[in-house]
Order: structure tokens, then C-alpha cells, then sequence
């Protein structure tokens, strides 16, 4: 394992009777990122993040965490390890700080102080039983559960389902500082949006497939605009097509519209300005389509 990866996995596959869950899976995660972990439902997030906390045996392959075998030493992992899975299970009559203390007795550690400012932070009154929370409550209380320790590595399961958007950015905050202090977050969604204002890198998963990895700077370089323009003359399709990176350009009398990457944007605008415009958009696309239109051709071929 190199210095800088927390989290290495090697040909990780995990399959559920025929079911392939999760196919081959070479991920690295590196000390001090903050690595989005993308897919739809049914990519096999979880799948991967179970078998990282060692609560799932992988059929093949190997998952190393902090430098143990995921499986084999998954009782240290857990111990190092903030784990917040995608159905966190609450004792119904236990207030947040009881549980606080409870899991703190468990890992031998004392975190009442980091739990109280998390709850702060994230308006959590952790005077409350569980079964009285509501769902955006009981997920801020998993959250405080898995932060509270300050561990190394925190891994993330759709962390942020439920949370009021305050919350949301709040969460956003602690993540981001988390990384500033050289700690690892590894956080699944299935909404780019989610993870877009945390990660350092995003990976995604498709039927069990990582089809892409990449820095989120420099998806959004070739992140995908939709343009759209309507002229005062006709225009000549082959004005707009010889502009470098242009996708799916229709060209139809007076109308033209077309996709193109941030970084082809200033030359298709000045292509527009050379003739009399009346109507003018251009939107930045989900960065999802971004992914299926840099990336799932190569997934589809991929062996
Ligand atoms: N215990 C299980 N037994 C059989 N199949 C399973 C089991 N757990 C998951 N699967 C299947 O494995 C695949 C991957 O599921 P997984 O829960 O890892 O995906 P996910 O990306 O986390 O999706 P979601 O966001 O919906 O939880 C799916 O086809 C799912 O139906």
C-alpha cells in the first residue's frame, strides 16, 4: 500500500448468488480527499462500502483500509473507521448523548465534546430518544455517531438523504475540514449535486462497473453547456460545426442549438456573434450527462 492511500481495493467482486453486485474493483482513495463516490441506485455503493467495513465478505479480490485487510482485520477497521451506512440502526429508547456515550464505551474512546459541537453545528438536540426524532433528525444523530471520533477515514453512505439544506451546508463544512486536517472522506451518493461542492475526486459506478475516475476539476472543465440561439437570417450549419468539442449541433433556418464543454464555450459565443442574435440560453447540463457523454462508450466497450 503506498503512503498516501487510506483506501485500496484490488479486483474487488462481490457477488450475490447470480446477482454480480460488484465487478473488479480498483479504487484508491488518498489521504486528505474528500472521493465522491457516484452511481445509480443499484451501482453497487453499498455493496462496496460494506465490504470496505469488512461486514461483507468479497467473493474475490481484496480491500485493504488503513493499511488492514478489510475482511480479515475488520474489527480494527471499524474501530478506526467513522461508517455511516445507508439505514443507520438507533436503539428507539436511547437519547442522542446515550448513544453518544454508549458507542464512545465501545470504541474506548471519549468523544461527548467533538458530539456536542457536531450537534450544535448541525441543530441536533441529543437530549431526545430516538423514536421521537424525525428522519432528518435521526440522520443528523448517525452523523454526530460516525464524526465523533475524528477518525482517519470517514466513509459515507448517502450521507446527506433527509437533511434540510441548512444541514446539508453544514455537513458540507465539516467535510471540507475534515480533509483540511488531513483526515479522508469517502462519501457515496446518487446525486452529483451532493458530492460536487465537497469532493476533491469523483469515481462512478455503473452495474457494479467503476466506468470513471476523475478530478472534479477537471470535470467541470469538460462539463457540458446546452446552447441555444435564435438568429435573424438563416444560418450555415458548418459556421458552428468546425468549433472544437461541439456535440449534437442542430442547425435548423434561423435556429441553432448544440452541447459543448466549458472550455469551448468563449469560441462558440463568438461564432454566435457574428450574426444577428434575437434569443439567447445556454445552461450548464447536469454533470452526470457530462459523465455518460465523456465516459459511458468506454464503459459499454469496456471487456
Ligand atoms: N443481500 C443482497 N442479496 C441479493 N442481492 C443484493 C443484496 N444486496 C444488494 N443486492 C443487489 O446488488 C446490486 C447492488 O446493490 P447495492 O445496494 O450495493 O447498490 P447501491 O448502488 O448502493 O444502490 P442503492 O443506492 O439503491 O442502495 C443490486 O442489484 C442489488 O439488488
Amino acid at each position: 500500500m503506498t503512503g498516501t492511500s487510506i483506501v485500496r481495493t484490488h479486483g474487488l467482486t462481490k457477488h450475490y448468488g447470480a446477482t454480480v453486485a460488484l465487478r473488479d474493483l480498483d479504487l484508491e482513495v488518498e489521504r486528505g480527499e474528500v472521493f465522491g463516490y457516484l452511481g445509480p441506485n443499484g451501482a453497487g455503493k453499498t455493496t462496496t462500502l460494506r465490504l470496505l467495513m469488512g461486514l461483507l465478505r468479497p467473493t474475490s479480490g481484496a480491500a485493504e483500509v488503513d493499511g488492514l485487510d478489510a475482511w480479515h482485520d475488520s474489527v480494527e477497521v471499524r474501530r478506526r473507521v467513522g461508517y455511516l451506512s445507508g439505514e443507520p440502526a438507533l436503539y428507539p429508547k436511547l437519547t442522542g448523548a446515550q448513544h453518544v456515550d454508549f458507542l464512545g464505551h465501545l470504541r474506548g474512546t471519549d468523544g461527548r465534546l467533538a458530539a456536542k459541537r457536531f450537534a450544535e453545528r448541525l441543530d441536533l438536540d441529543l437530549g431526545r430518544p430516538s423514536r421521537e426524532l424525525s428522519k432528518g433528525n435521526r440522520q443528523k444523530l448517525a452523523l454526530v455517531l460516525a464524526l465523533m471520533s475524528l477518525p482517519d477515514l470517514l466513509v459515507l453512505d448517502e450521507p446527506t438523504g433527509g437533511l434540510d439544506p441548512l444541514a446539508q451546508q453544514e455537513f458540507q463544512a465539516i467535510v471540507r475540514e475534515t480533509t483540511g486536517e488531513g483526515r479522508s472522506v469517502l462519501l457515496s451518493s446518487h446525486v452529483l449535486s451532493e458530492v460536487q461542492r465537497v469532493a476533491d475526486r469523483v469515481g462512478v459506478l455503473r452495474e457494479g462497473r467503476l466506468i470513471a475516475v476523475d478530478r472534479l476539476a477537471t470535470l467541470r472543465e469538460r462539463s457540458l453547456h446546452h446552447i441555444r440561439a435564435t438568429f435573424a437570417d438563416a444560418v450555415e450549419p458548418l459556421t458552428f460545426a468546425g468549433v472544437p468539442g461541439v456535440r449534437d449541433l442542430q442547425v435548423h433556418d434561423h435556429s441553432m442549438s448544440c452541447s459543448a464543454p466549458e472550455t469551448a464555450l468563449d469560441a462558440v459565443i463568438k461564432e454566435v456573434g457574428r450574426h444577428t442574435v434575437l434569443d439567447f440560453e445556454c445552461a450548464e447540463a447536469e454533470l452526470e450527462e457530462t459523465f455518460l457523454a465523456y465516459y459511458e462508450k468506454e464503459a459499454v466497450h469496456a471487456p
